[in-house]
């Protein structure tokens, strides 16, 4: 607490002298002391203080006003657009090699990350920040506090995190807390990270702490969310629950029937777009803790507010969020291309300019990298950052009930462009966690730095933030099932089939059909087809429901071009993720080996009898 006085001005000192936890004063004098900010700002829950967080990113030139009341525009320097997964390590003791896991030596990695830190906030401001994980005062709420130099990254926080001042003085000594130091580093004349060669992401998983430098981009700064990810992985495991990578929504069903379900996609492959569909209700987007009580699953949203991507939202496809984009609530746009005051961005389905300022500075058509790639008006992985509160389709109960909703359907998708149908359900609990969230695999992304459209094993779409052995996370999959009275149903989807000529074979609206029946499916309204890989939805089921949701015909043709069992390649897909979890993944459960292995019975035995390509009519007739 000296110390703390020492370092803090009164104001600020008082605001930490009201929390009665010595373990978060010892964290924020050591802290202080180490990054040497010129001064220190400390958040409350009031609205001064979160106004004046919004001030300071103007003032300091982290984002600038846009026409529109409460819009502003944020840049991450043109090699700082999305997550950078070689510099992302956890830190285990002695370094342990995890497969698929990006490990490093705690010791060592403490040890630079401290260097890189010392004394790199002179100059700047410091803000403290206080946050929780989940609905207020649940089981689900976990406490955070958050230090920063960057007060686009504070600000990002109070759109999307609920505020936890309060609650770490109701907490007291109690609170356990996850605890986020991130500094931009240097600036350059935009006000963006410059030394990107010492772009650091470390996360300590023994101090539940995570450390982030030299960059700016949300996936890498924004503590709450991605970085806090891998903490909650961590703990989910431990105590038995699931901390997932998905959506959380509500599908509504016949005569005001209320459905729950979660999603899990890589990112870039449509949880946001399809939590926002118009025709049902967003509870979260991102991130879902789902705990059993009472032998029900009920899932809630670890946030209240989207970091959405902002490339093809367009008026037809995306009614809700353009609706929302261009109405004067509180609302960053970032790495968009800027001209007048005005946003604009890939695939906005109107006019954009030619000129104007985007991610790259001055921009205009046909401007190269020095990479010599043409700069398109925004970057692929620009976004959003707006609060769920002001969607006209939240379901705020559901975001706000503090034991969560029960969820009725989970479903596992990804990008895949010659494998999965539209919509399967699984058989059962085991079924769906194997074959189609441990089995999953999608292409890569512009959300992270590297390659785009390799396709890439990716379990549950969680792979990137996975912070345990991949078999004891499959293990507890497997067994929370046995917490469980009723376990949610598991679907899969895939939106991204295409034809022999690289053309989708679904429209983007084509989802909200796939929602409608998985739903019926949950409470057993339709029948549905066995295929070798689950059940498929009937054609007339399909063609009723395209003409009452999209007011669209739905044809046999194109029913049986999508809905085919393609054998080769679901075979071929069962060899590369045995052959993964066989030679690759330690202390895999035996039941996943089962599963794989009865899937690839059930697929041999139909090619025998009816060949490689299976129409749904001919199951159907069986
Ligand atoms: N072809 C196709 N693209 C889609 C579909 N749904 C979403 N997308 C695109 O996928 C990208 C990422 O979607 P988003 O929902 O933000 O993904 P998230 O990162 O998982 O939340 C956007 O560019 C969307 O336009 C779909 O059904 N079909
Ligand atoms: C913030 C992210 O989430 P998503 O792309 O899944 O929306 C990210 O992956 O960097
Ligand atoms: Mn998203």
């Amino acid at each position: 607490m000296e110390r703390l006085e020492r370092l803090l001005d009164k104001e600020q000192f008082e605001k930490i002298r009201a929390i009665n936890n010595p373990e978060l004063h010892e964290f924020l004098a050591e802290w202080i002391e180490w990054l040497e900010p010129d001064k220190v700002f400390v958040c409350t829950d009031s609205e001064e203080d979160e106004h004046y967080v919004r001030w300071k990113a103007l003032y300091y030139g982290e984002e600038k006003l846009l026409e529109t009341p409460n819009h502003t525009v944020h840049y991450d320097n043109y090699y700082d657009q999305a997550r950078d997964k070689t510099n992302t390590k956890l830190l285990v003791p002695g370094g342990k090699e995890i497969p698929f896991l990006n490990t490093k030596d705690r010791d060592e990695g403490l040890k630079e990350i401290r260097e890189l830190m010392k004394g790199v906030m002179r100059g700047k401001e410091l803000f403290v920040c206080f946050f929780v994980l989940g609905p207020k005062n649940s089981v689900f709420t976990i406490p955070a506090v958050q230090l920063t130099d960057s007060a686009y990254v504070a600000h990002s926080e109070f759109i999307l995190y609920r505020k936890g001042y309060e609650e770490f003085k109701r907490l007291g000594r109690q609170a356990r807390f996850f605890r986020f130091v991130h500094s931009a580093g240097e600036l350059d004349e935009r006000k963006t990270s410059k030394n990107l060669d010492k772009r650091r992401i470390y996360i300590d998983l023994v101090g539940e702490t995570v450390y982030s430098v030299n960059t700016q981009y949300g996936g890498n700064t924004i503590g709450l969310k991605k970085l806090a990810f891998r903490l909650t992985i961590q703990k989910a495991v431990k105590e038995g629950w699931l901390s997932e990578h998905m959506f959380l929504m509500r599908v509504n069903g016949p005569n005001g029937r209320k459905t729950y379900f979660t999603g899990a996609y890589p990112s870039m492959c449509g949880k946001t777009s399809t939590a926002m569909i118009s025709w049902e209700n967003i509870v979260g987007d991102d991130l879902t803790f789902i705990m059993p009580f009472n032998g029900v699953a009920r899932g809630a949203n670890v946030e209240k507010g989207v970091f959405g991507i902002i490339q093809g939202v367009n008026p037809e496809d995306d009614p809700i969020i353009w609706k929302v984009l261009h109405s004067p609530v509180e609302i960053i746009f970032s790495n968009v291309l800027i001209k007048d005051g005005k946003p604009y961005w890939n695939e906005m389905g109107v006019e954009i300019p030619n000129e104007g300022e985007n991610h790259s500075g001055k921009w205009w058509c046909g401007k190269k990298d020095k990479e010599g790639n043409e700069i398109p008006p925004s970057h692929k992985n620009a976004r959003f950052t707006v609060s769920l509160e002001h969607f006209p389709n939240v379901d705020l109960e559901a975001l706000e009930a503090p034991c969560g909703v029960e969820v009725g359907g989970m479903i596992f998708g990804g990008r895949d462009k010659d494998t999965w149908p539209p919509v399967r359900e699984a058989f059962d609990w085991k079924h769906g966690v194997v074959t189609m969230g441990a089995a999953l695999e999608s292409e890569t992304t512009a959300a992270t730095l590297g390659k785009e459209g390799v396709r890439a094993f990716n379990p549950m779409a969680i792979l990137d933030f996975m912070s345990v052995p991949l078999g004891d996370y499959i293990r507890n999959y497997l067994e929370f099932e046995k917490k469980l009275r009723k376990a949610p149903k598991i679907f899969a989807v895939n939106y991204f089939l295409r034809d022999e000529n690289g053309n989708w074979l679904n429209h983007k609206l084509d989802k909200a059909v796939w929602l409608k029946w998985m739903e019926l499916r949950v409470h057993g309204d339709v029948d549905a087809i066995e295929t070798p890989i689950g059940y498929i939805p009937k054609y007339e089921d399909l063609a009723r429901l395209f003409r009452e949701v999209l007011d669209k015909e739905y044809t046999r043709e194109a029913y049986e071009k999508q809905f085919t069992v393609r054998v080769p390649e679901l075979l071929a897909k069962i060899e590369r993720i045995e052959k993964i979890y066989r030679e690759q993944v330690r202390e895999v459960p035996e039941e996943l080996f089962q599963v794989l292995e009865e899937e690839r019975k059930r697929l041999l035995e139909a090619r025998e009898r009816y060949g490689d390509y299976i129409s749904p009519f001919v199951l159907e007739g069986e």
